[in-house]
């Protein structure tokens, strides 16, 4: 298999399993995969998760226009190519729409989320302790990519191990250099916001 089909493969599996956890439920979410420096392989807007096929997958450049397509790609490519920008070893993207990353982000709207003294702080790279914080900053949903993109920047160009954010009231962006870390990466932010949701349950 050449490396593009296996990357594309790898999406289209991705795209199964947040499915079967139901963390993109309708048609929300998008997966992507670097392919080089120079290109994007991502999802096409609009389409179910679950169901991937290679052809609800297409290429967009580093700045995430469009490449040899004439396919509408995600909505939120810009913060897909932003967040390869930064985060150099990232390989694959993975933003789902979760309940517990959605609800519970409603809360913060705008800020950080500090994950203290949760053994699974270590599934995040580098964390070998659950004393060593972890802090994941959320920002105001906002339909304006662009408004939306120069603020994710600010904080990628001085945080470039940071390895997810989220969007309040929208979901949550987890990213890895390989598909084992973006999905653990993705699977711990998914545990620790249901955690700190029922945590606050417990304080009522
Ligand atoms: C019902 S999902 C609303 C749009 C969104 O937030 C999302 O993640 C999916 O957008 P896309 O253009 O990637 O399909
Ligand atoms: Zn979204």
């Amino acid at each position: 298999m050449t490396e593009l089909n296996q990357l594309k493969q790898d999406v289209i599996n991705i795209g199964k399993w947040v499915d079967a956890h139901n963390w993109c439920p309708a048609t929300s979410g998008n997966l992507s995969a670097r392919i080089d420096q120079q290109r994007i392989l991502i999802t096409v807007s609009g389409n179910a998760k679950g169901e991937l096929t290679e052809n609800d997958l297409m290429e967009v450049d580093s700045k995430g226009n469009p490449y040899n397509s004439d396919k509408k790609p995600s909505a939120e490519t810009l913060l897909h190519a932003l967040i390869y920008g930064h985060a150099q070893d990232a390989r694959y993207i993975i933003h789902t729409h979760s309940v517990y990353g959605t609800v519970f982000s409603r809360a913060i709207w705008n800020g950080e989320i500090r994950f203290n003294n949760y053994e699974m702080q270590k599934a995040f790279r580098g964390v070998t302790s659950h004393e060593q914080e972890i802090s994941v900053p959320v920002y105001g949903n906002n339909q304006d990519m662009m408004a939306l993109g120069r603020e994710i920047d600010t904080y990628l160009a001085s945080n470039p191990s940071c390895p997810a954010f989220i969007l309040a009231g929208h979901g949550i962006y987890s990213w890895g250099s390989t598909v084992a870390e973006a999905k653990r990466h993705s699977e711990a932010m998914e545990f620790l916001m249901e955690c700190e949701y029922k945590s606050c349950l417990l304080l009522k």
